[in-house]
């Protein structure tokens, strides 16, 4: 049995989601259709998950609510019009968004969470009323039933009991239509997934389902080993292993989300990125293990949005515990943190700047120095890290020396350098500025076909 997910490129419209049922129909093995809000129509568009953030915060803030939801509701009018669906579905989709509006606004969070879920829920009502329409049999399923979800504040995880609720979701003749990006908590508090999070509801229903294949639609014929919107035609990835996609969702693989890959590895259950708009291309596997190619690196990424703290005290090497002080005063601001380079007298914590408020740097500096007693404490702000993966990265001697003479011939600094403890990623520091011409350099060291 397949489990598939149609990402929200895949759905944005009429067009797209007669594409969605052929692909859906072509294959009797694929049973669980998990689907997101409509995205992109064209670059400039906005997805609706967007247009629902806006809209939830016009309705904290006593804005233009009425407006905006007649927006998110005209997109839905577009696709069921030119579906041929009647006004059923659209007359479901504006009450529920009237409810969810009316509803309660006291943690601005939840209340948010909300609005944002409702873009794939009325999507996969939606997309269930159409399959019925041309005959597929379907029906659409509510996390409700089964996707529990914990508390907050924790960040949203699927709870383990969800793997065994959801285990009979196929059992049906029915295709089962289910919206991504969110759950619910055992109180019934809807709770939305990061970003991108349908990837990951559908890879808990495989789990749970313990499917064959856990397909993920999309609108590239593969995953490329770079993004191609900044390297020219890069070269794309038959087969690459879950550590190494892991590594490469974290930092930048926007394509799939790197939570998505912990409830399908627990299985090995293989996962396939394919083309939505060219189904016939055989995408991307990924998969526990491959055979090893001549080349050691499998793709390069980039993620900016990082500062680094740096710290630095006279024989900091020597003084047992300052590390774990360090941290310590981190965590009490409740910030996570990426790396932690560091040298005999100085360690740098790298850390996603968008969970640093001018008053969280003041009071980390001021405890750094007052209670570690450093000698300078200082952040500093707009980095990029550049990750180099491959599982033949492992003992390639000489990898580490054509990265940063590929990068110095740039004119860029590197900041910071780390080697990934699992030893097949690279990670370099630097100004967020040289992001991409530091990207086109090292795809063109390490991946550029070899000249004579
Ligand atoms: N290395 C990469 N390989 C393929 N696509 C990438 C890569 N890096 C970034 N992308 C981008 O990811 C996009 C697909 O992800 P996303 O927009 O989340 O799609 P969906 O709407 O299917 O969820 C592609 O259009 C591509 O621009
Ligand atoms: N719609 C949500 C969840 C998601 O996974 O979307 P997409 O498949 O368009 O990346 C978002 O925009 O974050």
């Amino acid at each position: 049995m397949i489990v598939c997910k149609f990402g929200g490129t895949s759905v944005a419209n009429a067009e797209q989601i007669k594409k969605v049922a052929n692909i859906v129909k072509s294959n009797p093995d694929r049973k669980i259709v998990a689907v997101s809000a409509p995205g992109k129509r064209y670059s400039e568009d906005i997805k609706v998950t967007d247009l629902l953030i806006d809209l939830a915060n016009s309705a904290l803030n006593n804005g233009d609510v009425a407006g905006k939801l007649a927006n998110v509701v005209n997109r839905y009018k577009e696709i069921t019009d030119e579906l041929g669906l009647d006004n059923t579905i659209c007359d479901v989709i504006a009450n529920d968004l009237q409810e969810r509006v009316a509803s309660d606004k006291s943690k601005k969070e939840l209340f948010i969470d909300n609005l944002k879920a409702s873009g794939e829920d009325n999507n996969a009502k939606l997309i269930a009323a159409y399959f019925n329409s041309i005959g597929m049999k379907a029906k659409y399923v509510s996390p409700k039933d089964g996707l529990v979800v914990n508390d907050l504040p924790e960040r949203t995880m699927a709870l383990p009991e969800a793997y065994d609720n959801l285990k009979d979701l196929a059992k049906g003749d029915e295709i089962v239509v289910y919206p991504g990006f969110f759950g619910y908590t055992k109180d019934g508090i809807l709770r939305t997934f990061d970003r991108g999070g349908s990837d990951i509801t559908g890879s808990i229903l495989a789990a749970a389902v313990k499917a064959d294949l856990y397909e993920n639609f999309t609108d590239v014929d593969c995953v490329f080993s770079a993004n191609p919107k900044v390297v020219n035609d890069p070269v794309g990835i038959t087969e690459i292993t879950y550590r190494e996609m892991r590594e490469l969702s974290y930092s930048g693989f926007s394509v799939f989300h790197d939570e998505a890959l912990m409830p399908v590895y627990r299985l090995g259950i293989p996962v396939t990125i394919k083309n939505t708009n060219n189904p016939s291309a055989p995408g991307t596997k990924i998969v526990p293990t491959r055979p090893l190619t001549g080349r050691p690196v499998t793709g390069i990424s980039a993620d900016s949005g990082f500062s680094i703290l740096y710290v630095s005290k006279y024989l900091m090497n020597r003084e047992i515990g300052f590390g774990r002080k360090l941290l310590q005063i981190i965590e009490e601001e409740h910030i996570s943190y990426e790396h932690t380079p560091s040298g005999l007298d100085d360690i740098s914590v790298i850390i996603r700047s968008n969970q640093l408020t001018a008053g969280a740097e003041e009071r980390i500096i001021k405890r750094v120095k007052e209670e570690l007693h450093a000698d300078d404490v200082y952040f500093r702000h707009g980095f990029t890290l550049i990750v180099i993966v491959g599982e033949g990265m492992r003992n390639n001697t000489g990898l580490a020396a054509r990265a940063t003479s590929a990068i110095s011939r740039t004119g860029a600094n590197i900041e910071m350098i780390n080697q990934g403890s699992s030893e097949v990623s690279l990670v370099f520091g630097v100004m967020q500025h040289s992001e991409n011409q530091i990207l086109r350099a090292l795809y063109d060291e390490f991946f550029a076909p070899i000249t004579v």
